[in-house]
């Protein structure tokens, strides 16, 4: 199933520096893993924003909230999701 992930990105002003970085880091990672496996499969950064756009390609709902609970910055976001299926109108093949 896919699904539309809008992450809006809210870090405490005051959180040490060190710790940010550590994050951050993870965080990267941690995505970038799950691009590689194919899981994740848009980021996208909103113009303007400390937010992203994403598509995920997972199984149902209780791998997305595993998935999404898991981020080194899930304390610190603001998400948002939207179920997605194919528009009987769309004419990629690689879309559904
Ligand atoms: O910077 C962001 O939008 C937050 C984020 C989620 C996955 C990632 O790599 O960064």
């Amino acid at each position: 199933m896919l699904y539309h992930v809008f992450m809006d990105v809210k870090i405490p002003r005051d959180l040490p520096a060190e710790e940010r970085a550590d994050i951050l880091a993870r965080e990267k990672a941690y995505s970038q893993d799950l691009q590689r496996q194919g899981t994740w499969r848009h980021i996208w950064r909103v113009a303007g924003q400390y937010a992203n756009v994403s598509i995920l390609d997972v199984r149902d709902n209780a791998e997305l909230h595993q998935i999404l609970s898991a981020l080194p910055l899930f304390p610190f976001m603001q998400i948002t999701v939207t179920p997605l299926l194919r528009h009987p109108s769309a004419i990629r093949g690689d879309d559904s």
